[in-house]
């Protein structure tokens, strides 16, 4: 049977020589749901998401995914276990069509960790259609044949979230999908988020809190690599340790 939580951190610990970036972080991201990570800067956001993608190795503490305490699997086990991590731009080939893109990612989910540019044709173009499908889901059917080098800046992100959904995922995370963006590129960005997170988890780590409030049904708030309040919006945003958090960061 799967639990209500899809993603629990317990006790999660992560020290650099003698610094304690991350200290008994216990996250429970609920099935089906949109969750925010926030905090000021240095408060631990990306020492998290590194940790629950094995980019990092914890100093202590569990994680558990789907149930199963995948604290010391692999990275390359992670995304085919259902744990995706949306990267920034870079993840994106430059100098490939965003169909090519696309059909990249659903090798590299077919074939496993070794991405296989030696392929035939004949292999490549039965993923078309559903790389195809996946273009059109992030509204990018009309950029198809197009390098992505040359894709507006919160088209190559949409074209990102399509690379990240050919792996399937259960849980996605999003790091910072906003960054760099202005309103019109937000506005786009967040209904493809809410359009894509119909049918799967979603934990983000997000600067922009009006974003925030509008998409997240759960938003926890580190700082100081500790976790400090967690809610909805309306009530995180009153606490008043939350807001002094964020006085003078300029994200109050
Ligand atoms: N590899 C590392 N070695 C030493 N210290 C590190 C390392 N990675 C992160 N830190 C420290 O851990 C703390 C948390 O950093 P982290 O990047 O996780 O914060 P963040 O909340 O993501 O911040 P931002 O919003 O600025 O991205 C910071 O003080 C940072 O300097």
């Amino acid at each position: 049977m799967q639990g209500e939580n899809i993603l629990e951190t317990r006790n999660l610990t992560k020290e650099f020589k003698g610094f304690i970036a991350v200290k008994d972080v216990n996250l429970q991201v609920r099935r089906g749901s949109i969750h925010a990570l926030i905090g000021p800067n240095g408060a631990g956001k990306t020492t998290v998401f590194n940790l629950l993608t094995k980019f990092l190795i914890p100093s202590g503490g569990q994680i558990l995914f789907n149930g199963n305490d995948i604290t010391r699997v692999k990275p390359a086990d992670i995304a085919r276990r259902g744990l995706v991590r949306s990267f920034q731009i870079s993840a994106v080939f430059p100098h490939l069509t965003c169909l090519e893109n696309v059909r990249v990612a659903l090798q590299k989910r077919l074939r496993g960790d070794s991405f296989d540019f030696w392929r035939s044709e004949t292999t490549l173009r039965a993923l078309d259609g559903q790389a195809d499908d996946l273009l059109d889901q992030v509204n990018l059917a009309a950029y198809r044949d197009i390098p992505a080098v040359e894709l507006p800046y919160g088209r190559k992100r949409a074209l990102e979230i399509a690379t990240t959904l050919a792996l399937e995922p259960e849980l996605m995370l999003l790091d910072e999908p906003m960054a760099g963006m202005g309103h019109e590129d937000i506005d786009h960005t967040a209904a493809l988020i809410r359009k894509v997170s119909a049918d799967r988890t979603i934990l983000m780590v997000e600067h922009n809190l009006s974003v925030v409030s509008d998409l997240s049904d759960k938003i926890t708030v580190l700082r100081r690599g500790e976790i400090l309040a967690e809610g909805p919006y309306a009530v995180v945003s009153k606490d008043p340790q939350v807001m002094e958090a964020y006085m003078g960061t300029g994200h109050a």
